[in-house]
């Protein structure tokens, strides 16, 4: 093509590039437009070959068609090496009479398909809140039996158990202490147990290990008991004294309190019962858990048949005293057990099952002693016998090493978190729930709503924060409070709250006319004070001579006085655990009991968010407190307050 020439109603645009090569935008259109422009550049070429030899590629195009493409294409193609050159045809019509027996006119563009379609999103029925409790569940959860709470058995007299399981002489021993029946998880417990084929009650069951148990119960329901009693009937058969039960707590209050219990069901039976708090000095405790330090036992050495202690010390055990060993351990408690897994206590429950467990790893076999004095193979477990360095002869009867370990685990608030449940290693465990049939079993455990005892009432009261001493007074004095547990939240509140109290009781007291009722003792009770006197504290409440007891939540586990009438909130409990706890102090064992909550107006919201997600929220009465009822008692609560800043002032 010698000139390009135009005319404005047929303008067309033609590409000419050196190369042969397709411009690489081109390659960059859609496929319908690239296929056309391919099928043009042939064309055209071809027709423009013979006239001129130096034009190597041409692609034309109907401006209609540029304007069907983004404006990027055109230019893209005008952005390209200088080599490509663009060149209006004026007269195209010319141009296409004169090569029309060459050239086809391309088709036009087909329109555009259109897309497929598919379906508008939409969300999917969210499942419901117990479907996606159940998720993850332990099996051994979901097939637990349900125990009504209700259910009591009586304890017989006489040759005939009458199906407690339990020997004449303990029963006789329970009848001295005033217990005439079983509670409720007692009754299903102790059969598990204590079964009636004697094999099972066996201390060591290598090949048949029992089954480990889970035990979810309310506060107060007895739960102490219905391991204490299979604990002391099945060691009862013991004849060397072997360290054979092992139960874990979380506080030292608690291990004194578990400790009488085993000494009031086992007296008499000869069983040595130990501690380990540390409370006392290393050494001592050693020398009373240990008899023989100085050589090296493979079966390790005892004093004690049943060892109560917190974690802390028992790591200090296992691994700092000669000779403590948990190889012929055929209870292992771990009570208050979702408190327990949720704290690490140098990984305490790793160390403790592994040591209960038989290595696996056999010794080297030795063909001769290397020497003359062997180790003292002193009665080793049957699970533990392969691990002694004398020849080894497989038989069947070393052909199971399980221990005859068996793990119980008990709580109000039983977690139902399968990665805690996992690091138990629980052998074919057996859940039990403690809970009233109208709930829904299972599930209600899978969603942490917990039971309470049923002879337990609850109260709540809403006030502004600066009001609640005031309100805490009223009820003492109004609600007659007394014998009760007061929760803070913290040892520090403890400390101030007791301090106004009795500037309050003083004053009051102060203006009081002759005879109007005697000053309310109250008392803190916290981790800051030294052992000693929080154990004399305890132990005057306990004799009623302190009314109020002001503590931080250090006791709102396990403690068990059965006089505690009412428990207070003073500060809300940061969750449904620690309410459960706390107010599961009171209304123990059967008794009436009351609790009540302050609650901080700011607070209301996420205190009955709580409850409602645990299904309680109905449970909790509400009670308020007019300024009238208070207004007798501002004059001696403003003295007490004058007299606290003077206090601290100082
Ligand atoms: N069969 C029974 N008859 C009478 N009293 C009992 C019986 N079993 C237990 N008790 C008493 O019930 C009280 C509460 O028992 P225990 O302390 O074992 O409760 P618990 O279930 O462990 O509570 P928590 O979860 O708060 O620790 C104790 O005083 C105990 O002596």
């Amino acid at each position: 093509m010698s000139a390009a020439t135009a005319t404005a109603a047929n303008t067309k645009l033609c590409i000419r590039t050196k190369n042969a090569v397709a411009p690489q935008n081109v390659a960059d259109f859609n496929e319908d437009e690239a296929q056309g422009i391919e099928d043009e550049k042939a064309d055209v070429s071809h027709a423009n070959i013979s006239e001129s030899p130096a034009v190597d590629n041409v692609v034309m195009v109907d401006e209609k068609d540029t304007k069907m493409r983004p404006k990027k294409r055109l230019k893209t193609v005008n952005d390209e090496p200088e080599d490509a050159e663009m060149v209006v045809l004026e007269d195209a019509s010319e141009q296409l009479e004169a090569s029309s027996s060459r050239v086809e006119i391309p088709e036009p563009l087909s329109p555009p398909r259109p897309l497929p379609s598919f379906p508008l999103p939409a969300l999917p029925d969210a499942p419901s809140k117990s479907v996606l409790a159940l998720q993850g569940l332990d099996q051994a959860l979901v097939d637990a039996e349900l125990v009504d709470p209700t259910t009591t058995l009586p304890i017989p007299d006489g040759e005939d158990d009458g199906g407690t399981m339990l020997s004449e002489r303990t029963r006789k021993r329970l009848k001295d202490l005033g217990i005439t029946e079983l509670f409720a998880v007692q009754t299903r417990l102790l059969p598990f147990l204590l079964p009636r084929d004697s094999t099972q009650r066996a201390l060591y069951q290598p090949f048949d290990p029992p089954r480990d148990v889970c035990i979810s119960a309310p506060t107060g329901s007895g739960k102490t008991l219905a391991y204490v009693l299979p604990i002391i009937e099945t060691l009862s058969s013991r004849i060397v004294t072997r360290l054979r039960a092992l139960v874990v707590l979380p506080t030292r209050d608690l291990v004194t309190q578990v400790r009488e219990t085993f000494e009031a069901i086992g007296k008499g039976r000869g069983l040595q019962i130990g501690t380990a708090t540390g409370q006392q000095s290393f050494s001592h405790e050693q020398s009373q858990l240990i008899a023989d330090k100085s050589s090296q036992l493979k079966g390790g050495s005892s004093k004690v048949d049943i060892l109560i202690c917190t974690p802390g010390r028992l790591m200090d055990h296992i691994h700092g005293t000669p000779n403590f060993s948990l190889q012929h351990l055929r209870f292992l408690v771990i009570d208050e057990a979702d408190r327990l897994l949720a704290q690490s206590y140098q990984d305490w429950l790793v160390q403790v099952l592994a040591a209960t467990r038989p290595p696996s790893k056999l010794p080297e076999p030795i063909s001769e002693p290397k020497t003359s004095c062997l180790p003292v193979a002193d009665a080793v477990a049957p699970a533990f016998l392969h691990t002694l360095p004398y020849p080894v002869v497989p038989t069947f009867l070393t052909e199971s090493r399980a221990s005859s370990c068996q793990k119980l685990l008990f709580s109000a608030t039983l977690t139902r978190n399968p990665g805690k449940i996992a690091a138990l290693e629980l052998r074919n465990p057996k859940y039990f729930v403690v809970q009233e049939s109208r709930k829904e079993g299972v599930v209600d455990v899978a969603m942490e709503k917990f039971s309470m005892p049923s002879t337990l009432t609850e109260h709540m009261t809403v006030c502004e924060s600066s009001q609640k001493p005031l309100i805490f007074f009223h009820l003492v004095h109004a609600h007659n409070v007394t014998n009760a547990l007061v929760f803070t939240k913290s040892a520090e509140s403890t400390v101030r709250l007791v301090r106004l109290f009795e500037f309050f009781e003083k004053a009051r007291a102060k203006h009081a006319v002759a005879g109007a009722g005697q000053e309310t003792v109250v008392r803190a009770y916290s981790s800051d004070l030294p052992a000693s006197e929080r154990k004399a504290i305890l132990e005057k409440f306990k004799a009623q001579e302190i009314q109020i007891l002001v503590c931080s939540d250090l006791i709102s586990r396990g403690i068990d006085i059965s006089h505690v009438s009412h428990v207070v909130s003073y500060d809300v409990p940061v969750d449904m655990r620690k309410y459960v706890h706390r107010v599961g102090r009171t209304a123990r064992a059967g008794r009436a009991g009351d609790a009540w909550t302050l609650v901080e107006e700011q607070e209301a919201r996420y205190f009955k968010a709580m409850l409602r997600e645990a299904d309680h929220l109905d449970k909790v009465k509400r009670l308020r407190v007019g300024e009238r009822e208070l207004e007798p008692l501002v004059p001696n609560y403003e003295t007490a307050l004058d007299q606290l800043k003077q206090a601290y002032a100082r």
